[in-house]
């Protein structure tokens, strides 16, 4: 494994493990995620070789996502030709016992969830911080959902209504005004209180029928399994049938 440290060496363990467990050479059409886990996910495919990566097409899941798969001189494909992927990987801000995923952090969830529904195998990589029992753990910035910029007001005060008296319209940074996806659309952060997290699909679902909204940042049963890497340079592999496999630091020395 390279000389990372802390946070950056996790993700870089859970990247690693998981492609070489799921990014096979029968494996031809990639989706990749979005986030700063997946550099470590490209990195890996790369080092597959070029003979076998030049028999492969890979899909973004955004504007970062796009720039990877460029950079990294592989060839870049669009869900309107490839809309049946073999394999999706990508982060997430927090994931469940059951898999359930939070996703958008970045922003990025609406392409994310096509390409995940749209792969036989979505494959989640992340650190030891995004493993969680329940969703809303450690995860307290609220469900991110993405939406028509018509709307968001009216969304505001729905998503209130809903119970998230603290639903935020999402500001930009290094950007006056509200963050705007890559979509051209906006994002509403809709925190919960804990107990409705243990049902993240009811939540999903209710939100999803407010009118205006574009799609929503909890991914329900849908990742075949999760790999997250541990400080103590040991991977946590779950499973969607609640198995827990767990490969030891000196399992990637040998
Ligand atoms: O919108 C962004 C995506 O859902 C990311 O996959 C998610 O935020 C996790 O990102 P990171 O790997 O940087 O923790």
């Amino acid at each position: 494994m390279s000389g990372l440290a802390g946070i950056d060496a996790a993700k870089q363990l859970a990247a690693w493990t998981a492609v070489d467990e799921h990014v096979l050479p029968e494996h031809k059409i990639i989706g990749i995620g979005s986030g700063s886990t997946v550099p470590f996910v490209v990195e890996r495919i790369v080092a597959q070789g070029k003979e076998l990566n030049q028999t492969r097409v890979f899909l973004p899941t955004g504007f970062q996502s796009k720039e990877l798969i460029v950079n990294a001189g592989l060839t870049l494909g669009d869900i309107d030709q490839y809309s049946d992927l073999d394999v999706t990987i990508d982060g997430a801000d927090e994931v469940d016992k059951s898999l359930n995923c939070i996703k958008g952090g970045g922003a990025c969830h609406l392409r994310e969830k096509v390409l995940a529904e749209a792969a036989d195998t979505f494959i989640i990589v992340a650190d030891y911080r995004k493993n969680s029992q329940t969703l809303g753990t450690t995860w307290k910035q609220g469900v991110p959902v993405e939406v028509t910029p018509f709307a968001y007001v009216s969304l505001l005060k729905n998503l209130r209504k809903m119970g998230s008296e603290t639903a935020t319209l999402r500001m930009g940074k290094a950007k006056a005004g509200p963050v705007v996806t890559d979509n051209g659309n906006f994002v509403i952060d809709a925190p919960f209180r804990s107990t409705r997290y243990e049902k993240p699909d009811e939540i999903l679902r209710e939100i999803k029928m407010l009118t205006g909204v574009v799609e929503v940042g909890l991914f329900c049963h849908m990742a075949k399994a999760a790999y997250f890497g541990n400080e103590d340079g040991s991977v946590t592999i779950r499973l969607a049938d609640g198995s827990v496999r767990k490969k030891e630091r000196q399992d990637f020395l040998a």
